[in-house]
């Protein structure tokens, strides 16, 4: 069963269309990743299926609800990652927990969910001595404490360092092995490629592809990357008209050819041919990076940090307060 559907959405702002038709289904216990470069409409799409933004077209629903028109109703079964600039510095962890608990009828047992997350022992904390990684915890406790049937993380890893990053995926796993469908916004292509059974990819508004990361890596152009240091020189344009072969690059006497496994028997078949050695021959599979960056023409930060006043800033989130 389809968790979230999104039909033909758009949104537009002073004329400029900033989602144009973006459809997309997320089923019920998966993780679904929504990609794109900066400016995309990525947050605009998510804050639609929360509600905080009403559609100028198209149709959304979360578990068979309108989200603006059933809007407490949709609260009920939708959990939303709180920027962190909505929490009170003085707050403490367990102060957070109680209050957002309080505005549920049936909330999840906040001690248990605290524990869950490894939160037991900063309860007394405030929030402004949390580090970055109790931060996020405390967030997806907050999203989870209406007991949601799906939950919304946007840019919920930006400014954790690759530990962090790595401890917070295996909680949002945990988070879907307890049956919660987690809908995730992200611009880093590790995360999408290591957590996401599947992804939509926006750009400009539009979606551009939808599919597992997998077959997104299959489908890129280079989704194979063959590089060597030839005993001898070999022309570039015997390399590109291999067949499969999508780009040739060399830099310092290395060779990188980009293409599909075809390319790889073929290369090998030519080199045997001519005689050439292929010194530290290496073949390596594209990554969802490398296929984004084949399906928007844009390289996203890759494991690399997020531009200051990116995603994730306060601030950056334009919300037009519906609820
Ligand atoms: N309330 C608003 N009024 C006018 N323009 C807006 C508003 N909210 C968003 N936009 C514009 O819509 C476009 C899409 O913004 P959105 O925040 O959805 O993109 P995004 O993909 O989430 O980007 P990022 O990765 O940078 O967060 C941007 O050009 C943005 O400037």
């Amino acid at each position: 069963m389809a968790m979230v559907e999104v039909d033909g959405l758009r949104k537009v702002y002073g004329g400029r269309p900033v989602v144009d038709g973006v459809s997309f289904a997320v089923e019920e216990g998966e993780i679904f990743g929504i990609l794109g470069p900066n400016g995309a409409g990525k947050t605009t799409t998510v804050e639609c299926v929360e509600g905080l933004r009403t559609p100028d077209g198209g149709t959304v629903r979360v578990a068979g609800l309108d989200p603006v028109a059933d809007h407490d109703e949709v609260t009920r079964v939708l959990g939303a990652q709180l920027q962190e600039s909505e929490l009170q510095a003085k707050l403490t962890v367990r102060e957070a927990l109680e209050l957002y608990g309080s505005f549920y009828r049936a909330p999840a047992d906040w001690r248990l969910l605290g524990e869950r997350l490894g939160l037991t022992g900063h309860l007394g904390a405030r929030f402004e001595k949390l580090s970055g990684g109790q931060k996020q915890r405390l967030f997806i406790a907050l999203a989870l404490i209406g007991n949601p049937r799906v939950v919304v993380l946007d840019e919920l890893t930006a400014g954790l360092d690759p530990r962090g990053r790595r401890d917070t995926w295996s909680l949002i796993e945990d988070v879907r092995d307890s049956g919660v469908t987690v809908l995730l916004v992200t611009h880093f292509m590790e995360e999408a490629q290591r957590l996401c059974d599947r992804v939509a990819v926006i750009d400009r508004g539009r979606l551009v592809a939808l599919d597992t990361p997998a077959e997104l890596i299959r489908h890129a152009a280079n989704a194979t990357l063959i590089s060597f240091t030839p005993s001898q020189p070999v022309g570039h344009g015997v390399l590109k008209a291999l067949p499969g072969a999508a780009s040739v690059t060399e830099k310092g006497g290395r060779i990188t050819v980009g293409g599909t496994d075809e390319t790889v028997n073929a290369l090998i078949a030519l080199l045997v041919r001519d005689g050439i050695t292929a010194e530290r021959l290496r073949i390596e599979d594209a990554t969802l990076d490398d296929a984004f960056l084949d399906l928007t023409g844009r390289r996203e930060q890759a494991g690399g940090s997020v531009p200051a006043g990116g995603p994730g800033a306060p601030g950056t989130t334009d919300s037009e307060g519906a609820q």
